[in-house]
């Protein structure tokens, strides 16, 4: 299974650990609030089931597939929705969901097109941030990581490893596989 890990960047127990705590703190911030996750699929899965257990409120869950567009038209935010939300968000306080914040252009993207669609907010909460290749501000991130490419616990390489229960570093030699 695991030959393709370098090392274990985080463990089974630093996830649960995060998914408690970041948990805690927005069952805090959206008391009386009209709470909707929003997790793109398909690396949420994972870590959106943890982390709503910890969510103390009456939550709804719904799911986009989005692929934003690298490279050229990067600066523009655009992105293509393969997957629409089921219901509409005006006036909603909708939370994403990521596991990882690489560039920053897919929640970029999505923040726009939430805010053309009359959220009443739109904030963010991701699992992992690789944070120099960013400069986006989620306000809830369970860890910082380097810029290495990362795999397990919903990210997959070339489709596969979605399962490991941990997150694992990509050895080099499958780089540019
Ligand atoms: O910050 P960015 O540079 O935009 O990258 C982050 C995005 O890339 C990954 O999704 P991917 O498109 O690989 O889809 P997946 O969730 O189905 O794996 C990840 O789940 C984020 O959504
Ligand atoms: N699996 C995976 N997907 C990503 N998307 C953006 N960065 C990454 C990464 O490090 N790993």
């Amino acid at each position: 299974m695991n030959n393709v890990i370098e090392e274990i960047l985080v463990s089974e127990k630093q996830i649960a650990e995060a998914c408690k705590r970041l948990g805690s703190e927005i069952t805090k911030d959206y008391e009386n609030k009209d709470l909707v996750l929003v997790g793109l699929l398909k690396g949420c899965i994972p870590f959106l089931s943890d982390l709503a257990k910890h969510i103390e409120l009456p939550l709804e869950v719904q799911y986009m597939i989005v692929s934003s567009y690298h490279g050229g038209t990067a600066s523009s935010n655009e992105i293509q929705i393969k997957y629409d939300l089921e219901v509409p968000i005006k006036d909603r306080d909708i939370l994403l969901v990521e596991d990882i914040i690489d560039t920053g252009q897919t929640i970029k993207a999505v923040k726009k097109l939430f805010e053309t669609r009359g959220a009443k907010s739109i904030k963010v909460v991701s699992l992992l941030d690789k944070k120099d290749n960013n400069n986006l501000k989620a306000e809830y991130v369970g860890f910082t990581i380097p810029n290495k490419f990362v795999l397990g616990y919903g990210l997959d390489f070339q489709q596969k490893y979605r399962n490991l229960p941990y997150i694992g570093v990509l050895k080099k030699e499958f780089y540019d596989k």
